[in-house]
């Protein structure tokens, strides 16, 4: 089992940072902006966020905001809510959230709710309940949830909720661990828990633990590190967490480690990326692993961010 090889896993993002040519990068090109708030989220959880340069970081994400309003995956790239929100998320753990114009930013968001109360992720109009978490999240961390018509965007979010206590994308869909998190996080923010039936979503939730210790994203799927964040925020928020092995879950996020290298798997064995990393780092957070910052399950933030943004 060993521990958190914490120095390498710093190495492995910071050199990740640099990379922007070799094919991974070019893969995630277009998602850049998620990158960024996954590798810069592990380094402060790491306690390393001084590692990097804040003034290169804070203009290459202003560099990727659109007339809108709204943020891109990358430079140049369209505005889309998915990156609005690692945008105000990184602007946040360097505590330069009023650099933003925050009426520009709250409008673009506003526009992109529905008569429904549901929420589009761009001008295509695609809907999902992971765009209604974005929106929900973002408004309040910009104090700006007075903007939208929170009541319709709740009942919409209740409506997608199925029989086995789980949410999906749209109403009807089938629960998954992934809109799970987004419909709880989305309920927490807005102080509306109280709809949710926790001992059956706990227990479909508990149910996703394997022998391994690791969890899925739904019934009879492998176990994948991500859904250390999925499955566990979501359990955390419902207070329902002492339901899994936190012990075996521990065991299973690092033996997914590359201690050699630095980063973090899926699973035991697979090829390490920051996507991973972070929900990995994430996930022992939650489990109070020593030595880590603690993060909140709600905002995916570090606590201390949070504090100060609505503490002061
Ligand atoms: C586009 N992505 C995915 O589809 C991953 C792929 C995957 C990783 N492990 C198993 N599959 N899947 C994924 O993120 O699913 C989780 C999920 C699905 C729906 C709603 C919320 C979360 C990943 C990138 C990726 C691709 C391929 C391999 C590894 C990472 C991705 O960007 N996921 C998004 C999921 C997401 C979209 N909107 C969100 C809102 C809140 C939280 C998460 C999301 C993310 O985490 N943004 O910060
Ligand atoms: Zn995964």
């Amino acid at each position: 089992m060993g521990e958190l090889a914490a120095d390498q896993h710093v190495k492995y993002i910071l050199a990740v940072e640099k990379k922007k040519d070799d094919i991974e990068s070019v893969l995630m090109e277009h998602l850049r902006m998620n990158g960024a708030y996954w590798g810069l989220t592990t380094l402060d959880v790491l306690g390393k966020l001084s590692a990097v340069d804040q003034e290169t970081v804070i203009s290459w994400v202003m560099s990727c905001q659109h007339e809108s309003g709204g943020f891109g995956g990358n430079e140049g790239h369209d505005p889309h809510i998915l990156y609005t929100l690692s945008a105000i998320q990184i602007l946040a753990l360097f505590n330069k959230i009023e650099i933003l114009n925050v009426e520009k930013v709250s409008d673009y968001i506003t526009t992109l709710q529905n008569e429904d109360g549901s929420f589009s992720g761009d001008k295509w109009g695609e809907i999902d309940t992971r765009f209604s978490y974005i929106a929900i999240c973002s408004l309040a961390l910009l104090k700006q949830l007075d903007k939208i018509n929170v009541e319709k965007a709740v009942r919409y979010i209740l409506s997608c909720k199925n029989l086995d206590g789980g949410f999906g994308c749209t109403p009807g869909a089938e629960s998954h661990a992934g809109q799970i998190f987004c419909c709880i996080g989305a309920l927490a923010i807005t102080g509306c828990l109280h709809y949710v039936d926790k001992d059956l979503l706990g227990w479909w939730l508990c149910e996703r633990q394997v022998k391994s210790g690791g969890l899925n994203g739904r019934p009879e799927k492998l176990p994948d590190v991500c859904y250390s964040w999925w499955v566990l925020s979501s359990l955390i928020m419902i207070d329902r967490v002492h339901w899994i092995d936190k012990e075996k879950l521990v065991k299973f996020i690092l033996d997914c480690q590359d201690k050699e290298n630095g980063g973090i798997s899926d699973r035991p064995d697979d090829a390490v990326d920051v996507f991973h990393t972070y929900f990995g780092v994430a996930g022992l957070s939650l489990l109070e692993y020593p030595g880590l910052k603690a993060i909140d399950p709600a905002y995916a933030l570090p606590v201390d961010v949070i504090n100060r943004i609505f503490l002061n």
